[in-house]
């Protein structure tokens, strides 16, 4: 079996969503596909009215094929303190003709405000590792975790596209959505994320390779790449505006700055992935300004490297759960 649905950006990148059938008759949410975590929860009739601002309600009662899990909760707090809880139901969820009969649906009773000003999210397809999944007293497995064995290969793939739509694809490598060869690199998936080691970086065309191995994880649900200190000061040193401003809590350059540099990161075998100087120029800071806030900040706060985003737009990437290792190509 196979699926392929199609991702679209909401305004600067900031997280991309894709719509998701659940339950009978079908009910169709805009949910936001997130290897950095493994929850599927979605916002739902069992919210108070003003956790609610324009999202679509999964309602359990509406849907023939909806059981509850008596007894089972779930709640999640995100490295931002965003965080949600709720009850558990089982039903059958679709996405991009791909279904799986008996998912965990994790209803929302609770959300914070980031996810209520959030109008567009109706929530997250958590595509980590299973064994971070919150829900007690058993943890339930992922929707990947749930179709992967019916799967023609064990693997699904993203492809995300700057201020475009792209595509999500299981069961089955796209050819034609890169170019060159996929490199893979394994993958340690004991804290349930899809953590890899890059083997270093280089500014700009004529700048060196710097051999420093990078550990980090792989996550469509974060916007920005968050790197080493080093790394940041590497790459904004070669900006002439670039600088460290605390009042925006973070790296700042102009906008226009001509000489604003790509980022090359390596995969290994000597293959890097080039990040486009466009792409760190990430947002105007404020409307009337010519400063940008850089899309590249420093993963000092997180205690690893998050490939978010911002890096993830740049190439197409192999999820193999199958073998464990993360497959990126250029494109
Ligand atoms: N923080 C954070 C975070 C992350 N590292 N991956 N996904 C995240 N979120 C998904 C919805 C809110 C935050």
């Amino acid at each position: 079996d196979r699926g392929s649905v199609q991702n679209s950006p909401k305004s600067y990148d900031v997280e991309y969503l894709m719509p998701v059938s659940l339950g009978t008759p079908a009910q169709q949410l805009n949910l936001d596909l997130d290897t950095g975590s493994s929850d599927f929860w979605v916002f739902s009739t069992l919210l108070k009215e003003s956790m609610i601002n324009g999202q679509t309600l999964y309602d359990p009662n509406a849907s023939t094929t909806a059981d509850k899990m008596e007894g089972y909760s779930w709640k999640i707090t995100y490295g931002d303190q965003s965080y949600s809880s709720g009850d558990v139901y089982v039903d059958t969820v679709t996405i991009g003709d791909l279904t799986v009969s008996t998912q965990a649906v994790e209803a929302a009773r609770e959300v914070s405000e980031e996810f209520t000003a959030d109008s567009d999210n109706d929530g997250l397809v958590g595509l980590g590792f299973g064994i971070i999944n919150t829900v007690m007293p058993y943890k339930q497995k992922t929707f990947f975790e749930k179709a992967m064995p019916g799967l023609d290969s064990p693997v699904f793939t993203a492809d995300l596209k700057s201020g475009a739509p792209g595509r999500y694809n299981f069961g089955y490598i796209d050819d034609g959505a890169y170019t060159g060869n996929i490199t893979y690199v394994p993958v340690n998936s004991s804290d349930g994320f899809w953590s890899w080691v890059s083997p270093g970086f280089q500014v700009g065309t004529t700048g060196s390779f710097n051999n420093t191995r990078i550990h980090g994880i792989a996550d469509t649900g974060t916007t920005l790449l968050l790197l080493p200190e080093g790394v940041c000061e590497a790459f904004y040193g070669r900006i002439a505006s670039a600088k460290y401003d605390a009042s925006q809590g973070g790296y700042t350059f102009e906008c226009n700055d001509s000489t604003t540099p790509d980022f090359y990161f390596g995969t290994g075998n000597g293959q890097m992935i080039r990040i486009p100087g466009s792409y760190l120029a990430y947002s105007k800071i404020d409307t009337s300004s010519l400063r940008c806030f850089g899309g590249m900040q420093s993963d000092s706060g997180v205690g690893f490297t998050i490939w978010g985003d911002i890096a993830l737009k740049a190439a197409f990437i192999v999820f193999d759960q199958g073998s464990e290792r993360l497959g990126w190509a250029e494109k």
